[in-house]
């Protein structure tokens, strides 16, 4: 997507051993790009947060294998860096995904062709990553310019999405935001409710500056409003993304996902969700139950941080002193509630035979 007139993705190789990446713990005050030269730089950009989002945590975790080779191409060397980065965030299955493909790639060759062949591979991987979420932009937007059907000509489509499923977190076009970048390209009016979720914040940060650079009309609204908004008719549809959704179509994603999608089904207000098939973990069944929920430090909760009137970035205390806090990050909304599932094979029905009917491959 294009910064100022730029061109970006959000992770590229920038010269020999090195990988750059956005910072995306500076957004929205501070543009800033980063370069990785290590496995433990690599690793560290993941666990805190300077790379997120799913499938751009499974990129970057390609490129730290990439990395970390340079210095170690060894049997040992390359279960090292798989295992570091596997403990890094446990969440999203993009992660495990990337590196079980760059480890059964690169196990069977010689150490001198390594360092080669999984810088090749981790290019492969965000490359595919930037034609899926172009795929499902154009499945999504089916679904927006049918909303837009149902509205008197020229009032705009209402969206509501959660956390951040932009290009931000991905390596390019986004996952829930791609159907809204889509769908603004082909001159669709539309709006979109922008919840801030708290803890961290990716909605007031980074999906609204992502849209905001974009020109496209948002509102950002506190957590607690969306049902509220539903109620009285001014969301059209949700549209979230996931970290991890089971073979059956249940969806855990960003804190809070679950509360949006019982307003919506309460209200009848369709819930879609924006996923890659690398999101997609064909080993389980039951994700409340299967879907180990990261649980991160407390004070993304009892802490705020934000820029002063004079520029200045500060981080405030907002709970009293000793009150305990939790900090569960993710939360999954089981399949009854997911209207439909966006993939970059098209739209299907939240369970297993609608996955297996886009996927058959996985029968
Ligand atoms: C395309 S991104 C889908 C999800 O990864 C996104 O909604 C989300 O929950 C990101 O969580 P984060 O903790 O910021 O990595």
């Amino acid at each position: 997507m294009r910064i100022d007139g730029m061109a970006y993705r959000t992770i590229w190789p920038d010269g020999e051993g090195v990988v750059a990446i956005i910072d995306q713990t500076r957004l929205p005050h501070d543009f800033a790009v980063v370069r990785l030269t290590s496995l433990e730089e690599a690793a560290h950009a993941i666990r805190a947060m300077l790379v997120r989002g799913a499938p751009l945590i499974g990129a970057a975790a390609a490129y730290g294998v990439a990395l970390a080779l340079r210095a170690d191409p060894s049997d040992r060397g390359l279960e090292q860096a798989c295992a570091t980065l596997l403990a890094t965030r446990p969440t999203a299955v993009n992660l495990r995904w990337a590196l079980e493909r760059m480890r059964a790639l690169l196990a069977p060759l010689p150490e001198s062709q390594r360092v080669e062949v999984a810088e090749a591979e981790a290019a492969a991987i965000a490359d595919e990553d930037v034609e899926i979420n172009r795929s499902i932009g154009q499945h999504g937007a089916t679904l927006i310019r049918a909303a837009a059907a149902r509205k008197a000509p020229g009032e705009p489509v209402n969206v509501l999405t959660h956390c951040n499923a932009g290009w931000l977190a991905t390596v390019d076009w986004g996952t829930a935001l791609a159907p809204v970048y889509a769908a603004f390209e082909q001159g669709i009016p539309l709006h979109v409710w922008v919840d801030e979720t708290r803890p961290r914040n990716q909605g007031a940060s980074l999906t609204a500056w992502e849209l905001k650079h974009h020109g496209i009309p948002h509102t950002v609204i506190a957590d607690n409003v969306g049902g509220h908004l539903m109620q009285h008719g001014k969301v059209d549809l949700c549209i979230v993304g996931t970290d991890r959704t089971t073979a059956t179509g249940d969806v855990c994603n960003k804190i809070g996902t679950y509360l949006k999608a019982l307003a919506a089904h309460d209200n009848g207000v369709p819930f879609y969700v924006g996923l890659p098939s690398p999101t997609v973990d064909w080993t389980i069944a039951d994700g409340v139950r299967e879907i180990p929920i990261e649980e991160r430090d407390g004070r993304e909760v009892s802490e705020l941080t934000g820029r002063t009137a004079d520029g200045r970035i500060e981080t405030v205390r907002v709970t009293p002193d000793g009150s305990p806090v939790a900090n569960y990050a993710f939360d999954v909304t089981p399949a009854r509630l997911v209207t439909g599932l966006i993939t970059e094979r098209g739209v299907c029905a939240a369970t297993r035979d609608g996955l297996l009917g886009l996927f058959p491959e996985r029968r």
